[in-house]
């Protein structure tokens, strides 16, 4: 077990945590199989909703939150039965909308392990309205399950009534319906690539932007972002945001960022190019590399 999580360990249930603390590897980033979970089950006794408020501190673990000293852990829970955990992320030295709320963390980590749509979302705190807005995004915005301590599970619609969402601009789809933007890119180069190959999958409806972030370690390990747009605008997840909140997750330090991709549409309204170098430069001397890819 990393010993990152000894602190969260002893505010399980025993049996919980005995059974829990080998899967908390150095690569556990907050992701349990629904086999995982069930074994968790078995052993606790703990099941459902139980089970995941329970385990609540364990995501809270994943946070890095050097301004606030608030640690807020979500779990995203997959309908292929798997969860993601997310936890808020804070950067020194940028604006504070630089910052990750545990809520989009966990589910940008479902969406990026291919998760096609949510059931139910638990989260330590009462979730802010600029959450509320961003889960107005989801696929299944209209069925999602929140689970608070203390509170009875509501759906999504009753924290966020007359919500203001994706249909109000003509949207059909939402965040984690598949996309391919079939953007292309002249580069042998693996990591740019990858990098096109998320940028395809980003979700930028509005401003028909696709983009995304690969961040390498020299030795290898690559973490990447996909825009995940909102029809409120300001409440978007940028795909820097989600790449450096992937590390965060994993317990990375940034230090170990050896290379930085931006891939974006060029036929976009907007651009990632300054948001993307601010973000990098508060915790990387890393510069980034930007390609546009054609549409
Ligand atoms: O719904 C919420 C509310 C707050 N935070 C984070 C943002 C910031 O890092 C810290 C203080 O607001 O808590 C979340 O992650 N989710
Ligand atoms: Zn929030």
């Amino acid at each position: 077990m990393n010993t990152r999580f000894n602190d969260a360990l002893t505010q399980l249930p025993k049996a919980l945590a005995d059974t829990v603390s080998p899967m908390l590897t150095d690569h556990f980033a907050g992701h349990l199989s629904a086999e995982q979970l069930k074994e968790l089950s078995d052993q606790s006794g703990l099941s459902g909703a139980e089970l995941y408020l329970a385990l609540l501190p364990i995501a809270a673990t994943l946070s890095y939150a050097p301004i606030s000293n608030f640690f807020v852990g979500a779990i995203a829970h997959g309908e292929s039965g798997d969860i993601y955990m997310g936890a808020n992320m804070e950067l020194v030295g940028e604006a504070l909308f630089h910052s990750v709320h545990a809520e989009q963390s966990a589910i940008s980590h479902a969406w990026l392990a291919g998760e096609q749509k949510l059931v139910g979302i638990t989260v330590n705190y009462s979730p802010c309205g600029h959450c509320r807005q961003f889960m107005t995004e989801l696929n299944n915005n209209d069925n999602l399950i929140i689970r608070l301590p203390e509170q009875p599970a509501q759906p999504l619609t009753h924290y966020l009534p007359y919500a203001f969402g994706p249909k109000d601009l003509g949207m059909e789809d939402g965040l984690l319906d598949g996309n391919d933007h079939e953007m292309t890119l002249d580069s042998d180069d693996p990591l740019v690539q990858r990098a096109l190959r998320e940028a395809n999958a980003s979700y930028a409806p509005y401003s028909k932007t696709p983009a995304a972030i690969v961040l390498a370690t020299e030795s290898g390990q690559v973490f990447v972002g996909r825009y995940a747009e909102n029809a409120a605008f300001n409440p978007s997840l940028p795909p820097m945001q989600m790449a450096i909140n992937a590390m965060a997750r994993q317990g990375i330090g940034f230090d170990r960022i050896h290379r930085a991709i931006l891939v974006e549409g060029d036929k976009g309204q907007i651009s990632f190019l300054h948001s993307a170098s601010d973000a990098l430069g508060t915790i990387s001397q890393v510069q980034l590399e930007t390609y546009k890819a054609q549409s």
